[in-house]
């Protein structure tokens, strides 16, 4: 079995709890609210940025121009693809999505760009992917089971996201699947084990973003940073 399928399969309790989530569950019935829609958006613009940052380290660990154009294409997709989901929660939650950028972090977000952070710092080019899968991996799971679960029309409010995900993105997680099974093979056993931990320490990050979001987590006391903080992540 490849070093990905054995990740996978150690992380199906978590991708299991991540598809039973009352978050995802209100995306299949449409159920969410307003607040909850807001305060994902909210989040995750700031988590996109970060995750661009973070392609960005790649890059300048990168040894190939194959590897440069790998993180390349993904911050592109970012930019411009990755809008439009966030866009299907902003006009169901009636806002736009200028008015969500540039908020503080939760700490359920501030803890797993903290993770992917410091990998990219410490960690080889392989520990950095294993530890960006999960991103890819479990969203694109939600939205193919979504797809066949809900079987949505374009009368379902969250239409374009569960198409989104369910329809593409697909390609990526091949991808850099196959990069980290390349990777594996090559390192020492130390190294292959650092990269389950990061893998699965985003996976267990990954439901506590949709829980976060669910819950409309803040800081337990309110902080006051000033309106010059804002947008410094
Ligand atoms: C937290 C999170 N994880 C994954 C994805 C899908 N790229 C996302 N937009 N946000």
């Amino acid at each position: 079995m490849s070093f990905t399928r054995e990740l996978r399969q150690q992380a199906d309790r978590i991708f299991q709890a991540i598809y039973d989530h009352p978050f995802v569950r209100g995306i299949a019935d449409g159920t969410l609210k307003k607040e909850q829609l807001i305060h994902y958006v909210k989040q995750d613009f700031e988590y996109l940025n970060a995750f661009m940052r973070i392609y960005g380290i790649a890059i300048s660990k990168s040894r190939t121009r194959e590897e440069i154009e790998m993180f390349n294409e993904q911050i592109n997709f970012v930019l411009h693809s990755e809008v439009h989901p966030h866009n299907n929660f902003c006009r169901v939650a009636g806002v736009t999505y200028e008015e969500l950028q540039g908020f503080p972090l939760a700490p359920s977000a501030h803890h797993y760009i903290r993770h992917m952070l410091t990998v990219a710092h410490e960690g080889s080019l392989g520990e950095i992917v294993s530890a960006l899968l999960p991103c890819p991996w479990t969203y694109i799971e939600i939205g193919q089971r979504l797809l066949e679960e809900v079987k949505p029309d374009e009368s379902h409010p969250f239409y374009d996201w569960i198409d989104f995900y369910g329809g593409g993105m697909s390609d990526l997680t091949e991808r850099f699947c196959r990069y980290v099974d390349d990777w594996a093979e090559h390192v020492t056993e130390a190294e292959r084990l650092r990269m389950r931990e990061h893998f699965l320490l985003s996976c267990q990050l990954e439901y506590m973003f949709w829980d976060m979001a669910f819950r409309e987590e803040e800081w337990p006391v309110a902080m006051d940073l000033g309106s010059e903080a804002m947008g410094r992540n």
